[in-house]
């Protein structure tokens, strides 16, 4: 049996934990289909040219379910439809075998520092590894080492303190308050720890926002490890072995299976100092496993491993609040809940819903069809968008986070002078953040649910006192705003419905025909939204206007706000409301 000290490594903090990324070229590796990664239990992957760095495709898939080998915190396996496990997590553990200098933890960043090059450089895997209970102080060193030497004779006390944690805990509990105060490294232990301690909901699942460990570290001890026998040569043995706190810095993949003597000569070199300085032994080379779990791997690589061959792995989607929104191409929709799985795994706990959008969007609402793939049914979230709280509900209302900066650009050309009109307001992203800015905003949207939640983000942001709530069609709103006594303050008036907006323009024309020509009257910045496929998206765009205005010259200020698909651009137009329009005698019929 293989004596192991079981370390766990935290994943590094300061290393960003992105979820996507470019799909790696792994053409001169093996890939093996999603059946064999579904159904092979022990079989080693195949060798191949060195590599470097972490890959499923490389070490050795974990034998079945030792205990000790597997992740600590074990997963609910996601069921499919069918209620099967989607897929066995278990299935993408990999464990490489590594060598590590374990060194006294004071001279560990000096030696980290020194061996820079030749130390383990893997994306979240720290190459110093902290050990667990090791952490042992001087003082205590002493008193253990007296304990051991049989100045208290108590065989069976000394056995149960093989463990220095034990003991320590022992030690603890047999103080009384006073004693315990005054003796500092108790006192020390007695003080709750600085790490939040993980709590458990009712069903003993991790809670959203704990991190697990992805990997994991076991020291093979050298005494009990025949291979081990020898590693270091005779010139180095025989000294004591360093009884205080130690560290592991973990070598290269490149040494995992070296001796001493083919090690680089940075790394012999540590140990020469040391026999110089008569202080052998206080280092010691040792064997480790190092254990990478499914937790460890990111989503790209995951589902490179379990799409077929050639298939492009899906690398984006849109967030909306605690919702991942997919985009899944034909080819994906049979590996749909897999990839759904795979996606909720790696991105929680931001991510608690994962949605495909089932069709292109075609109601008046401009609402999306969606089908919940994983993770809670719940499509009601908040989004925050320039510091502003929105509450949302993607069955019932309209959403897109891609248009922030637009809105951003939008809003940095108001003041607070200005009052606004947002004719197709839907929940208010535009209509809530200018109310931050300007005087008064009036804010319209057909769709009830969208004024409902209009509403409740006014009340939300406390912005409520400057935002009035209208629900009718775009056409009607206009002649109403615009017919009435706020007309005179309106500056601007947004018009953000890309497919439509522009054929609502008709709306302004005669809207002051029945005032006399000589009072004073506001002619309002107007933007509008449309989407052009045309070759000149500019001039299709500006056509459209000019056709609904029924305007020959319209001075029109025209931006390409995004490239929606390839070749559909979303534009916006910014005109003063010309005084003819304004003006003219046709008037619609509303
Ligand atoms: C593209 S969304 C834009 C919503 C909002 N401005 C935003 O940026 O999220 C268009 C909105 O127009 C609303 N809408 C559609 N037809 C309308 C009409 N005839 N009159 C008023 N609103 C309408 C939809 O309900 C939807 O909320």
């Amino acid at each position: 049996m293989e004596a192991m000290k079981l370390l766990h490594l935290k994943p590094n903090s300061l290393l960003p934990f992105t979820i996507f990324s470019i799909k790696r070229s792994s053409s001169f590796l093996p890939k093996p289909s999603i059946l064999s990664l579904f159904c092979s239990t022990q079989t080693q992957t195949k060798t191949q040219t060195f590599s470097y760095g972490p890959s499923l495709h490389k070490g050795k898939i974990a034998p079945e379910t030792p205990f000790q080998t597997q992740n600590p915190i074990t997963h609910q396996p996601e069921v499919g439809e069918d209620n099967n496990p989607l897929f066995d997590e278990q299935k993408f553990t990999r464990v490489f075998h590594l060598a590590a200098l374990r060194v006294p933890a004071n001279d560990c960043f000096a030696l980290e520092n020194g061996l820079r090059g030749h130390l383990l450089n893997w994306p979240r895997v720290k190459n110093i590894a902290r050990v667990p209970g090791d952490e042992i102080e001087e003082e205590m060193m002493t008193f253990f080492d007296k304990r051991k030497d049989g100045e208290e004779n108590n065989e069976e006390e000394n056995e149960e303190f093989e463990s220095l944690v034990l003991y320590r805990e022992k030690l603890a509990k047999e103080f009384n308050y006073r004693g315990f105060v005054k003796f500092k490294n108790l006192a020390k232990i007695s003080r709750p720890g600085k790490r939040k301690k993980k709590k458990k909901n009712g069903d003993g699942e991790m809670k959203g926002n704990e991190r697990k460990e992805c990997c994991l570290v076991e020291v093979l001890e050298e005494e009990e490890e025949d291979e081990m026998k020898g590693l270091l040569g005779e010139e180095f043995k025989g000294g004591r072995k360093w009884k205080g706190s130690t560290r592991l810095l973990l070598l290269d993949e490149r040494y995992g299976d070296k001796g001493f003597e083919e090690l680089p000569q940075a790394i012999k070199a540590v140990f020469v100092g040391e026999t110089i300085e008569n202080r052998s032994s206080t280092i010691e080379l040792v064997r480790c496993k190092l254990t990478l779990f499914y937790d460890y791997w990111q989503m790209n690589e995951i589902l490179e491993t379990m799409l077929p061959e050639g298939m492009i792995i899906p690398s984006a989607f849109e967030t909306v609040g605690h919702i991942a929104h997919l985009n899944l191409k034909d080819e994906h929709l049979p590996y749909k809940n897999v990839i759904a799985k795979v996606v909720l795994d790696k991105n929680k706990p931001k991510i608690q819903t994962v949605v495909n959008k089932i069709d292109v969007i075609q109601n008046d609402y401009r609402t999306m069809q969606l089908e919940v793939l994983a993770g809670n049914h719940s499509l009601v979230t908040t989004v925050v968008e320039n510091g502003l709280r929105f509450r949302v509900d993607l069955a019932k209302v309209y959403w897109n986070s891609r248009l922030a900066t637009e809105r951003l650009r939008l809003l940095s050309g108001f003041n607070r002078n200005d009052v606004i009109c947002d004719v197709f307001s839907g929940v208010g992203p535009i209509a809530v953040s200018a109310a931050k800015i300007v005087k008064r905003v009036y804010a319209n949207d057909l769709n009830p649910f969208a004024v409902e939640y209009l509403e409740r983000n006014s009340v939300l942001n406390k912005l409520e006192k400057k935002i009035k709530v209208f629900n009718m069609d775009g056409r009607r709103f206009i002649n109403a705003m615009f017919s009435s006594e706020k007309a005179h303050s309106i500056t601007h008036v947004v018009m953000n419905l890309p497919n439509d907006a522009a054929e609502f323009l008709d709306a302004f024309r005669g809207v002051y025909r029945n005032q006399p020509r000589d009072k004073e009257f506001n002619f309002p910045m107007i933007h509008v939204y449309g989407f052009s496929k045309a070759r000149d998206p500019e001039f299709d765009f500006h056509e459209r206007i000019r056709i609904a205005l029924q305007e020959v010259a319209v001075n029109v200020d025209m931006r390409r706000v995004r490239l929606v698909a390839p070749g559909k651009y979303m534009l916006c137009a910014s005109f003063i409301l010309p005084k003819s329009v304004a003006f003219a005698e046709c008037s619609l019929n509303v």
